[in-house]
């Protein structure tokens, strides 16, 4: 296919910051928190209703596909107003012209009410929850800027979607104080009735930049300055593997689990839905609240900014050769050492965000996290070889349940 045709075959992503990283909250591993200090001359972070309708009818216009998607993300997407989502529905609906459009949103949990969950339920909107597993390992880190916890509160939004019938999915941290508590973990999530659950593993490196924000900037090399708060690579592959084997004997079929579902999709060859097993980058951009678009959430800094949507379209920013750079980027910057990696085509080096360590052979880029996805990989590849061949079958994965109860030992 040529590259003219090429960006049409695939939607176009783009997660929307409407409040800037505006948020309630202070969790200390937050990297967008920081991000207001790249708009010092803005008192108000807020999208205009002016820029909201224009990026609604230019994002419906700009894709192919019968269906869209829209991301509510922040900072905290419930500091605007339901007012503010109201209008969007109403943007969306004047510009659809026949697609199908849906809505995600991604909270923090703590603001949910019993509005916001009737408005979530009628206009069937799926909402991400941020919990970190027991009390003790969400309050440690997930803070109200005045330092108090915030647990009580997020169980409290999630009891109100449970009671209007919200579909919610639970997005948690891994970090240096849970990731020693895996099972733990997954047992709460079992108790409060989440049977879909993304894992995110926190590294970030402090660096003092001069207009006041602190987290890593990817440029930087080494890891020296690792933030406390990051998970080890080792607790992180501990981590998986406890939970696989759980998981893999009871739950398959029952409970969703991001990176297993995307490490099967790798091994049986399809697409693993989550961009840091896949093999390039540059699918999911982000539009901060004044039109400014970057390459990537975690990309947001000056020198990933794509343009404005004033000035540019969002094809043209998408599509264009900076962002095909950078999604390639991920794939062609591989250090020898995954190259030669018999999990290269699971792992796919795994976030560019985390390749800052030297591999065996002292070449630079190596992931951070590698003896953790090694260890996972080596750990999971017979079970999974057995879930591709029953899927190839066109059979339930969910068989290996059974193999593993009645012929333990072909594993
Ligand atoms: C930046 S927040 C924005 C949405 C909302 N405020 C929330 O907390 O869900 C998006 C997600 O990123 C996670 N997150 C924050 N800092 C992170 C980090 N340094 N590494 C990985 N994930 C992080 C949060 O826990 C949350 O699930
Ligand atoms: S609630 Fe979300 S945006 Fe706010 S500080 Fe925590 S992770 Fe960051
Ligand atoms: S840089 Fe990391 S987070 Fe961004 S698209 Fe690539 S893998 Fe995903
Ligand atoms: S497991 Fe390590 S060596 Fe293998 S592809 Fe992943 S990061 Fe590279």
């Amino acid at each position: 296919m040529s590259n003219t045709l090429a960006p049409f075959a695939r939607p176009l992503y783009i997660m929307l910051k409407a409040g800037g990283a505006l948020c309630n909250l202070r969790c200390d591993y937050c990297y967008y928190l920081e991000k207001q200090n790249l708009y010092p001359q803005k008192n108000v972070s807020i999208m205009s209703d002016e820029l909201l309708e224009k990026f609604i009818k230019e994002y419906i216009q700009s894709q192919t596909t019968s269906q869209i998607l829209f991301t509510w993300h922040g900072g905290e997407p419930l500091m605007r107003p339901l007012s503010f989502y109201r209008k969007a529905l109403e943007l969306q609906r004047k510009y659809a012209q026949g697609r199908i459009i849906d809505n995600c949103i991604q909270t923090n949990g703590t603001l949910l009410n019993d509005e916001w969950c009737r408005f979530f339920h009628e206009n069937g909107w799926l909402v991400g929850v941020s919990i970190d597993g027991p009390q003790k390992f969400h309050d440690a880190y997930r803070k109200t800027r005045g330092g108090n916890p915030s647990f009580s509160k997020v169980m409290n939004g999630i009891h109100l979607l449970n009671k209007r019938g919200v579909e919610w999915n639970a997005m948690a941290v891994v970090n240096n104080l849970n990731g020693d508590y895996p099972l733990e973990f997954y047992h709460f999530f079992k108790q409060i009735g989440c049977h879909y659950i993304q894992f995110a593993p926190v590294v970030e490196r402090i660096t003092h930049h001069s207009d006041g924000r602190y987290l890593a900037s990817v440029d930087k090399t080494g890891k020296e300055n690792l933030a406390a708060f990051s998970v080890s690579p080792l607790q992180w592959g501990n981590f998986l593997c406890a939970i696989f084997d759980e998981w893999v004997q009871n739950d398959v079929g029952k409970y969703f689990i991001q990176l297993f579902d995307a490490t099967l999709a790798n091994w049986v060859g399809t697409s693993p839905g989550i961009c840091t097993l896949a093999p390039i980058c540059g699918h999911a951009g982000v539009m901060e609240f004044n039109g400014d678009v970057y390459s990537c959430d975690h990309f947001v800094f000056p020198q990933y900014k794509l343009g404005n949507i004033r000035e540019k379209t969002l094809v043209e920013m998408m599509y264009g050769e900076q962002q095909r750079q950078f999604g390639l980027a991920k794939r062609s910057r591989l250090p020898h050492q995954c190259k030669e990696c018999p999990y290269l085509f699971a792992c796919n080096g795994e976030c560019p965000k985390n390749r800052f360590c030297l591999t065996s052979d002292g070449e630079y880029g190596l992931n951070y996290l590698c003896p953790g996805f090694y260890k996972y990989f080596a750990h999971v590849a017979p079970y999974m070889d057995f879930m591709a061949r029953e899927l190839t079958a066109q059979r339930p994965p969910a068989n290996i349940m059974e193999i593993l109860r009645t012929k333990p030992s072909i594993f």
